[in-house]
């Protein structure tokens, strides 16, 4: 049983004013709050006419699906899919609303209107408000984080542009966490458990780089932070069911933050301490031997209240989950599909990983010249991709799409990924057949080679999200996944024992990975 059908409710409904009202009682306070309006509460007039008027503007948008609070959370089961596909396919380039337990999502369908968003200011459309709320963050993590997320920036550039540096590391890294994790592989078949090991993998050579040596292998810190998401995505899951007023005491005792924190500081707070007398010494940020990591680009960049132990530890645990359980489902996703690839497919990008270290070796460089394995590893994410809500945003102040649909200030939109990716008629041929080189072909046309890598966002293809805030750490998690595969292909032959995929199950908008299945690995025969 999963955690949404063990909060599900039996569905009643009787109760759509009243889920109305909540609905209109939240988003009220909420918009509000963001632009420091006067309490709603102290004019009980001006609440109910501004709920009049939110309730009208909702009305105006279609509803897909369940529209009484208690059958809401019908939609974290498996009909979350069949309501989305409904609403997808009855809307195109339209836009509809679901009902959530705690509030109103606005689904926007198509191209248009997602170029729409784009365009729009963070005055209009906020994602780290969206982001803020959907993970509790003032909760989850910390209210330092929500107010001011200077880590994406850092994401953005030195963790990103020191990928070639530190490539050396993440293919020693790499090379030890196979040797370990599958040190009973030989020339037999043996059965591994692969979404844990998609873990291990990838929090083993994601820790290389963010904390370096000898922390990366310990396992206190490792089982710590690949955890952390999970932890934090439950937490903020349950503190949102609670209405705006109490969740600031949700927040307080359903959060794991404070406990997460002290298993952290043990381990973080004597080298970042080290590292703070290390600069006073030398009267400044560069000294002799400072590791080039994560943890000095914080310290780096952190500025008044932010710098200080306490806070920097929070925000290596908040990167730490932003990027181990994106990373790490992708990696197993991709072997999944890896595994039930024809043999011709696997030859082929065997002879292109091949050839390309042969003349390149295990370098940045050589891994972005794989582009066959580039191509399918974004058909995977496209195809069978977890999916899920992306380009969430918070909508700051009515907005009026190119269509003119206006959402209200205080909903949230975003788009459902599968559903645009599977789209029948407007953006891929055959979109429900898995092509390996799809994205090889389309760069192969004239000025389109940069355009259809993994990492670039486009309208298309959602994976990463898109327009100034898509995903910045998108280039260490392709980078990274590509290594991982291409080290995989070299290395090991796979395949699951009866020849099929195990199925995927469906969580409200997410397409989710079976955790349980079983793969099979042998040393590469050939
Ligand atoms: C395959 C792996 C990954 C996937 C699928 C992924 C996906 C996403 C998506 C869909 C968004 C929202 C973008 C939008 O709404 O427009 C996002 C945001 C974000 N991602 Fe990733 N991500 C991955 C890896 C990483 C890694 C490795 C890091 C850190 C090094 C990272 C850090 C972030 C951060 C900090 C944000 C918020 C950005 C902001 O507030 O502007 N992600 N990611």
């Amino acid at each position: 049983m999963t955690f949404f059908e063990n909060v599900s409710v039996a569905p009643t409904g009787a109760t759509r004013p009243v889920l109305l009202l909540l609905y209109s009682a939240t988003i009220v306070m909420e918009a509000s709050q963001g632009y420091g309006m006067a309490h709603p509460a102290s004019s009980p007039g001006l609440v109910l006419i501004a709920m009049y008027l939110l309730h009208k503007k909702l009305n105006a948008i279609p509803t897909v699906g369940p529209t009484d609070f208690l059958s809401a959370s019908r939609f974290w089961t498996e009909q979350g899919w069949d309501i989305l596909q409904e609403g997808y396919n009855k809307y195109p380039n339209g836009i509809f609303k679901v009902a959530l337990p705690d509030q109103w999502m606005i689904i926007i369908n198509g191209r248009r209107l997602i170029e729409d968003t784009r365009k729009a200011s963070e005055e209009e459309l906020n994602m780290t408000e969206s982001l803020n709320d959907a993970l509790a963050v003032h909760y989850t993590l910390t209210k330092e984080i929500a107010l001011d997320p200077y880590h994406v920036a850092i994401i953005r550039t030195p963790l990103t542009r020191n990928i070639a540096a530190g490539f050396g590391e993440i293919k020693e890294e790499m090379e030890l966490a196979f040797t370990e994790y599958l040190a009973d592989v030989k020339n037999d078949w043996v059965k591994i458990p692969a979404y844990k090991i998609s873990f291990q993998i990838v929090g083993r050579v994601t820790n290389r780089y963010f904390v370096g040596l000898p922390l990366c292998r310990d396992s206190d810190w490792l089982d710590l932070n690949t955890h952390f998401a999970i932890d934090v995505f439950m937490s903020a899951a349950i503190i949102n069911m609670f209405p705006q007023i109490l969740k600031p005491l949700a927040g307080r005792f359903l959060t794991k933050m404070p406990a997460s924190m002290k298993r952290a500081t043990k381990l973080l707070q004597p080298i970042i301490q080290d590292r703070l007398a290390r600069e006073e010494e030398h009267g400044g940020k560069a000294w002799p031997g400072k590791p080039n990591d994560l943890i000095s680009w914080l310290i780096d960049e952190a500025k008044g209240g932010l710098r200080n132990i306490h806070q920097i530890i929070a925000r290596v645990l908040a990167i730490e989950a932003a990027a181990i359980n994106t990373t790490s489902t992708t990696l197993c996703n991709s072997l999944y599909q890896l595994a039930t690839a024809s043999p011709s497919i696997v030859q082929m990008l065997r002879e292109e990983v091949d050839e390309i270290i042969a003349e390149y070796g295990w370098s940045k460089q050589g891994i972005s010249k794989m582009c066959k394995l580039d191509s399918f590893l974004r058909e995977t994410s496209r195809f069978s991709g977890a999916g899920g809500f992306v380009n969430r945003r918070k909508v700051m102040k009515d907005f009026t799409f190119s269509n003119g649909v206006t959402v209200p200030a205080g909903t949230t939109l975003c788009t459902a990924a599968y559903m645009h990716h599977h789209d029948k008629v407007s953006y891929y041929e055959n979109p429900d057949t898995f092509d390996p080189l799809r994205f090889y072909r389309m760069r192969e046309h004239e000025g389109a080679n940069l355009r259809y890598q993994m990492f670039a966002t486009d309208l298309d293809f959602l994976m990463f999200g898109s327009g100034r805030n898509s995903c910045p750490g998108r280039f260490f998690a392709v980078y990274q996944i590509k290594a991982l595969i291409a080290h995989v292909l070299t290395t090991f032959d796979i395949k699951f024992e009866n020849g099929v995929a195990p199925a995927y199950k469906w969580y409200g908008p997410e397409k989710g990975l079976d955790t349980k299945a079983v793969m099979m690995f042998r040393k590469r025969q050939d």
